[in-house]
């Protein structure tokens, strides 16, 4: 039977639920206290038992078979206090709010059902709430009323949706409850949206819109691509769907096989609390510049917001033909093909201590010419690799032997003499002289040893100029690639790489090592897909082989390529992944801010038709125009006092970081103001200052545009820059141009906003 629905009902519900919760802390929380004091003994015991009896070898044995015994018996207990801990915030969650949703289905018998973040059992199998990822719980977010169908691991199953409900609970009282027959109603949405921003993102399971949870819940695709506009939801939605991927794989996923590529630190740090908020482990992020950092070490590695600061001051059209070659997918196959048909002739370094060549390159050389020709190139690499290794072990005996070794014994210290004897014992004088010879000539060549073993005899700057030589393309003259080859190289002699050059580089050099690959990752996210080049996707995914994809992103969006790269995301992506199984998803709800900022800011776009803005009316956004500089800051430092007056948390947006610097250093308000660097790890209330590329993926309540001007804004790619701007505003925008306004916003229909004050 159907539970009953009127509100008195639901509401003791709720305080019955609440004393069952209540109940069950208790409960755990005596069983926590249980196997703390359980593990204390253990412990306890275990020293005692490792200071028994160890003179005879009989008690010696049955000691150590006890310390195993014991040490097995602290794991487990620790396992069982992990658990209990685990058991008690949930129910902490549950506490805080029990559910969100309730289901009256009919399939076979007549059922209610309650969703909430997580599962409350009584008697081992009566669920008093279902997990919001059991398969059960996915009619709440997809299904009308009427006939739905759910996927469950025995299967498709079907049931009758009788009716659908939504909570607004806290603790035990119910704030709001609405019923619906729509997948997930506006009201409680309504509610949720019209709140300030935080310096946390928030988790969306109670309000999943059903497009959102067609991303959540694909377990089959192996590349899924969403294109979204802003605010529509994206990384909510990718997030969400880790934390289910998680709970449906929990056997054979763990968060560490997840990783997901952000856009910088701040955005790592802002939505670090969505799983944990669900109880999950946050999964591994990482920057694009750090990994590729950590792969290139002793390369300084061009970031790309360096690289686009630079572009605003200069991008020629020939760096800009340069960019769409060696970033595209053709380069990185380019790379295969060469080296499918012909092994490369390899270029070798020498291996140099102090000045001394111990291993010169033609002996490596020669070693390479004689391992086995008819094995693979990474396999002869590999085998010469083994074969230098050897050539060190004789090369540390012939030094052990050297007077330089009995020099540098005679010179030991006691200190260093303790080093490296260790605990070790010797049957003589002799042995012990020996063994101290080789151990000094061991050290002196290890910076060789780690050298062979990080392929650093294998010259790989030359094999990479040495192909660039061979790959001009037809597009590019002669004398430009080859003067941008000697750029390449100058820029090795100084240790660095330009941002293009990473991708094919490190996968030349995968190539030709067999290394590079992470076959422990099995998924992968990347967040604000526009803008990774082709040739980097192609690398992520040579680096993560058995990792499936979740690529999310928005064209509109794209700042460090819209300039020189017209490319759609999806024609990338089939070209990049031909064999592999591709889900599209597209997302044009956006629900971050007003009706007015969203319509204004799809406008910007020179095709926006397709953004449907969620009805939550605000203030148009207000251009401000002023003549002179001092006017302009005059009108930055009023509304910057009015809006942090009424807003937690808003933010000047600018071009670049010289500007933000420029306003930090002049802005005089009553209020927390900060600027934000690439190096800042996290979100601060009151002002911020940053420059829009620190900005991705990010809200505010209000944002300030900063010198919308048509000198700043007039160039290609600058809608996208002016668009992702002012979709970062939730309640109210506010845009200032020093002098004319781009024509960006002038060619607007005057309705999607008004002039301020200061028109000049
Ligand atoms: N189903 C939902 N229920 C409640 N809030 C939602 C929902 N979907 C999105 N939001 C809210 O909308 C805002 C934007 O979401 P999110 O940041 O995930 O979008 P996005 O598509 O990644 O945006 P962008 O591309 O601009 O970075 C967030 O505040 C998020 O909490």
């Amino acid at each position: 039977m159907f539970a009953p629905t009127d509100r008195q009902f639901e509401q003791e519900r709720v305080k019955q639920i609440a004393q069952e919760i209540a109940k069950q802390q208790q409960e755990t929380a005596d069983k926590l206290a249980n196997a703390e004091h359980e593990t204390h003994l253990i412990e306890q015991n275990y020293g005692d038992t490792a200071k028994i009896n160890t003179m005879e070898i009989d008690d010696q044995m049955e000691t150590n078979a006890s310390v195993q015994q014991q040490k097995q018996l602290v794991a487990l207990s620790v396992e069982n206090q992990a658990i209990l801990m685990n058991k008690a915030n949930r129910l902490q969650r549950l506490q805080d709010s029990p559910y969100f949703g309730r289901i009256d289905i009919e399939d076979g018998g007549q059922d209610t059902l309650y969703i909430g973040t997580a599962s409350l059992i009584v008697d081992e199998d009566e669920f008093l709430i279902y997990d919001w990822r059991s398969p059960i719980a996915g009619i709440y977010y997809n299904g009308t009323l009427g006939k739905v169908g759910y996927q469950t691991p025995m299967g498709p199953q079907q049931a009758d949706l009788r009716g659908k409900r939504q909570f607004n609970i806290q603790q035990d009282q119910i704030i709001n409850m609405f019923d619906t027959s729509e997948t997930i109603g506006d009201e409680i949405l309504q509610q949720v949206l019209g709140d300030e921003a935080s310096l946390y993102m928030q988790n969306i399971v109670a309000t999943i819109q059903r497009e959102q949870n067609d991303i959540i819940r694909n377990t089959d695709a192996d590349i899924l691509v969403v294109q979204g506009a802003a605010g529509s939801g994206k990384t909510s939605a990718i997030l969400q769907r880790v934390a289910y991927l998680l709970y449906h794989s929990r056997t054979q996923l763990d968060s560490d096989q997840i990783i997901m590529f952000s856009p910088n630190h701040l955005f790592s740090n802002y939505i670090s609390h969505v799983l944990p908020s669900l109880g999950e482990k946050n999964m591994r992020q990482v920057t694009l510049n750090e990994f590729f950092v950590q792969r290139l070490s002793g390369l300084n590695v061009e970031d790309r917001f360096t690289r686009f600061e630079r572009d605003q001051v200069s991008l020629p059209e020939t760096t800009k033909q340069m960019r769409r070659y060696l970033e595209s997918t053709a380069m990185m196959t380019a790379i295969d093909e060469k080296l499918r048909i012909a092994q490369p002739d390899l270029y070798f370094n020498d291996l140099v201590l102090d000045g001394e060549v111990v291993i010169s390159q033609q002996q490596v050389r020669e070693i390479y010419q004689r391992v086995n020709p008819h094995a693979n190139l990474a396999e002869k690499i590999l085998q010469t690799k083994n074969k230098l290794i050897r050539l060190l072990q004789r090369k540390v005996r012939e030094l052990a032997d050297s007077d330089w070794a009995q020099e540098q014994l005679d010179l030991l210290s006691e200190s260093d003499y303790q080093d490296l004897v260790l605990e070790h014992q010797f049957s003589s004088a002799n042995a012990e002289q020996v063994y101290l010879a080789k151990q000094v000539a061991r050290q002196k060549l290890y910076p060789i040893y780690e050298a062979i073993y990080n392929n650093y005899f294998l010259d790989l700057e030359q094999q990479y100029l040495d192909l660039l030589d061979q790959l001009q393309p037809a597009q590019i003259s002669a004398a430009a690639w080859r003067s941008r080859t000697e750029s390449v190289r100058s820029h090795f002699e100084r240790h660095q790489i330009q941002l293009s050059d990473v991708a094919p580089y490190l996968y030349l050099r995968d190539r030709l090592t067999g290394g590079g690959q992470n076959r422990r990752i099995q998924y992968l996210f990347v967040d604000e897909m526009q803008d990774y080049s082709a040739a980097q996707l192609f690398y992520m995914q040579h680096a993560f082989p058995l990792a499936k994809m979740t690529l999310l992103g928005d064209y509109a969006q794209d700042l460090f390529a819209a300039n020189y790269q017209p490319k759609s995301i999806i024609e990338t992506v089939q070209e990049l992944f031909p064999q592999k199984k591709i889900k599209l998803h597209e997302l044009n709800n956006s629900y971050r801010s007003t009706i007015q900022i969203t319509d204004f800011a799809g406008a910007l776009l020179p095709e926006h038709d397709q953004i449907i803005a969620f009805n939550r009316p605000g203030p148009k956004p207000e251009l401000i125009v002023c003549p002179r500089l001092l006017d302009l800051n005059r009108e930055l430092s009023q509304a910057c006092t009015r809006l942090i007056d009424e807003y937690g948390m808003i933010a000047i947006l600018t071009k670049t970081q010289a500007e933000a610097e420029q306003i930090f250093a002049t802005l005089q308000i009553d209020a927390e103001v900060t600027l934000m660097t690439e190096n800042k790890r996290r979100l601060h209330h009151g002002v911020m200052i940053m420059p829009i590329y620190l900005a991705k993926g990010l809200e505010f309540d209000a944002v300030i545009g900063y010198n919308v001007s048509q000198d700043s804004f007039g160039q290609a790619g600058d809608h996208q820059i002016l668009y992702t701007i002012a979709s970062r505003a939730m309640h109210e925008l506010i845009l200032l141009s020093l002098g004319t306004p781009t024509k960006i916003i002038t060619d607007l229909p005057g309705e999607l906003y008004q002039i301020g004050n200061q028109v000049c």
